[in-house]
């Protein structure tokens, strides 16, 4: 059995497969140096022989998994780290060790299982677009994710004291409470339209699949006015197909 973990800076997400890349179940965690402790009883008994990660979130999350792993199950935790080129697709960055790990194998494992035109979205703690266009990966944007809008309204402004729930629909507000939903989810909604548009322009007139994972994927999916799909484990599915695994937390 091989554990699969995606550490963001909210959760971390964790899978765990057979050798024939079954899934043989998994769930979420906060991210924070309590990662490791709450993840030891859920892999009791479940026979591990090789772990990997992909980590955007402190270096003790890592840490903490790591320690767990090697403590408790002999096994050493093996992170997998962004690449220059995977499998004919480029880093698109200047300085390629600065795109997130976890934009890149999502755009790996949208590629694979949608193509090679698709607006790859990842609604977290930020909301990150990516754009791939007859298979090239031209770059993409990174903005507040809906939980880091609502609370930056809440902690910065006086009057504005709102949190959570999605609107039914997005449209002129007449109280606070429904004015910042529909700010919050309508700006995410804009941004990737906007970013679809874009895409579209690029290629020419292909029409991008557009792909959205994230804690907030679903949710967020309901108000988009174009065909999408949401795939919840699409950044775990790249750490198969860029697991070339480069660095370990013992090293
Ligand atoms: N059970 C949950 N716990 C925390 N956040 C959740 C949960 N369910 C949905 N969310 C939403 O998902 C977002 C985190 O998504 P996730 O993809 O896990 O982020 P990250 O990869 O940055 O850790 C939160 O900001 C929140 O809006
Ligand atoms: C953009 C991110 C913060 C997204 O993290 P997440 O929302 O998944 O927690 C992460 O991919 C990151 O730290 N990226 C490094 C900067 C960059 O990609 O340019
Ligand atoms: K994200």
């Amino acid at each position: 059995m091989i554990l699969e973990l995606d550490a963001g800076n909210t959760r971390v997400k964790w899978r765990v497969i057979d050798e024939l890349g079954k899934r043989r179940g998994g769930g979420a965690l906060v991210s924070d140096a309590t990662a490791g402790d709450m993840l030891e009883p859920l892999l009791a008994a479940r026979n591990l022989t090789a772990a990997r990660m992909v980590s955007v979130a402190s270096p003790v999350v890592a840490q903490s998994i790591g320690f767990m792993l090697q403590r408790s199950f002999g096994i050493e935790l093996r992170l997998v780290a962004v690449q220059a080129e995977c499998n004919g697709l480029v880093n698109p960055y200047q300085n390629v060790s600065k795109l997130g790990a976890d934009r890149w194998l999502a755009v790996l494992a949208a590629r694979k299982h949608y193509g090679d035109d698709c607006l790859v979205v990842d609604c977290g703690s930020a909301t990150t677009i990516e754009m791939l266009s007859a298979g090239r990966y031209l770059g993409g944007v990174i903005a507040p994710g809906v939980s880091l809008m609502f609370k930056a309204l809440y902690s910065d402004t006086h009057q504005v004291k709102v949190l959570g729930e999605r609107p039914q629909e997005l449209d002129a507000a007449k109280d606070t409470d429904s004015a910042v939903q529909c700010g919050v989810w309508g700006s995410q909604v804009g941004l990737i339209s906007y970013y679809r548009e874009l895409l579209l322009q690029r290629g020419a007139g292909v029409e991008p699949r557009v792909v959205i994972c994230g804690g907030d994927a679903s949710q967020l999916g309901g108000l988009l006015p174009f065909k999408h799909a949401v795939h919840e484990e699409l950044v775990l599915d790249g750490l198969a197909i860029a697991s070339p695994i480069i660095q370990s937390v013992a090293d």
